[in-house]
């Protein structure tokens, strides 16, 4: 076990002179986006279109939002796995506390969750929220087109109906001198993840088996991309869906907001027929999208680490060529 400094981690700047489609810009920011995710199943992207001062104003409201009272915080809540309020607890951890709100593109979902914590609705919590969430919603857009565009598919190869969750997290500080775990080591259940921190690092990934990498200078533009287990299935085994935590150390809490792509209900996760050949066998069964959802939230899915309960749930024994 430990923290390798050897490993280059991919930090992808995306320009906005590279960023239109087809341009030999684009073609090779592709192809970076593509080989990250094999490889890494995430990458550091930079990217300057979203203001540093939207971000730390975020940041700033969450601050406020933490110290709301608990019977408040209590009241987001909701029935899909992982949406609502969850304060310090042994299952994820001692020093997290995190708020969900679904749909957050949404003005009006970001209104509903104000409104139960602040008497006023808190206007002005809403529209920098909101702001950073549909920015953040966009910036997700653009990878996926990224990474169709690195396979060579059209995009209905990945059309889907989704909404964005947005989890607004405090870590706090561990105990002096102690290195403590903030979240537990896992691999995302969503399509994919974006994740903005406030300067204090703590987001490690797994490497290789028991190897961790420390995300520390992360610049102040950056996000990290996050490939989840659907999208693995999806491209039949070739994006990596990585394990990883959140570890805690030094006197400083850390706070994070986390974007996640959750398709709608009846979406079904089905892998791109030009994805399957001899060489590459159909990995998975196509599956709908909620069912795998709600599974990860069972106890039955509490047999699997979480890098294993996609296979348990939808892997083909054996494999199908096409
Ligand atoms: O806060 C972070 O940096 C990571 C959060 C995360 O991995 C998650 O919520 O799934
Ligand atoms: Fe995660």
């Amino acid at each position: 076990m430990g923290v390798n400094a050897e490993i280059e981690y991919p930090v992808i700047e995306f320009r906005s002179s590279d960023l239109k489609r087809g341009t030999d810009g684009w073609n090779r920011l592709c192809k970076r986006v593509r080989e990250a995710c094999e490889t890494f199943g995430s990458f550091e992207v930079v990217y300057e279109k979203i203001s540093t001062e939207v971000r730390e104003e975020v940041f700033r409201l969450i601050k406020e939002l933490v110290e709301v009272p608990v019977e408040r915080k209590q009241k987001n809540v909701s029935p899909m796995p992982f949406h609502g309020w969850v304060g310090s607890c042994s299952q994820i951890s001692l020093l997290y506390e995190g708020f969900g709100v679904g749909d957050a593109s949404n003005y009006d979902s970001i209104k509903s969750f104000a409104q139960l914590m602040w008497p006023d609705g808190y206007p002005h919590f809403c529209d920098i929220v909101y702001t950073l969430a549909t920015q953040m919603e966009e910036l997700n857009k653009l990878i996926w087109l990224m990474i169709i565009d690195s396979y060579g598919l059209g995009e209905e190869s990945l059309k889907m109906s989704y909404t964005t969750l947005i989890r607004m997290v405090k870590y706090m500080a561990p105990p002096s001198g102690k290195f403590e775990i903030g979240l537990f080591p896992h691999t995302d259940k969503p399509i994919s993840t974006l994740i903005c921190e406030d300067k204090i690092s703590g987001l490690e990934i797994e490497v290789k088996d028991g190897q961790w990498l420390r995300l520390s200078n992360l610049s102040p533009s950056s996000f990290v991309f996050m490939v989840g287990d659907p999208f693995k299935a999806w491209s039949n085994g070739r994006l990596k869906s990585g394990m990883h935590r959140v570890m805690m150390s030094g006197d400083k809490d850390r706070y994070s907001i986390a974007a996640f792509a959750v398709p709608n209900k009846g979406t079904i996760i089905k892998t791109p027929k030009e994805l399957i050949d001899d060489q590459h066998p159909q990995l998975y069964k196509d599956f709908d999208f909620m069912e795998y959802f709600f599974f990860t939230a069972s106890d039955l899915a509490k047999r699997f680490n979480s890098n294993q309960q996609i296979d348990a749930f939808a892997a083909l024994s054996p494999p199908i060529s096409n």
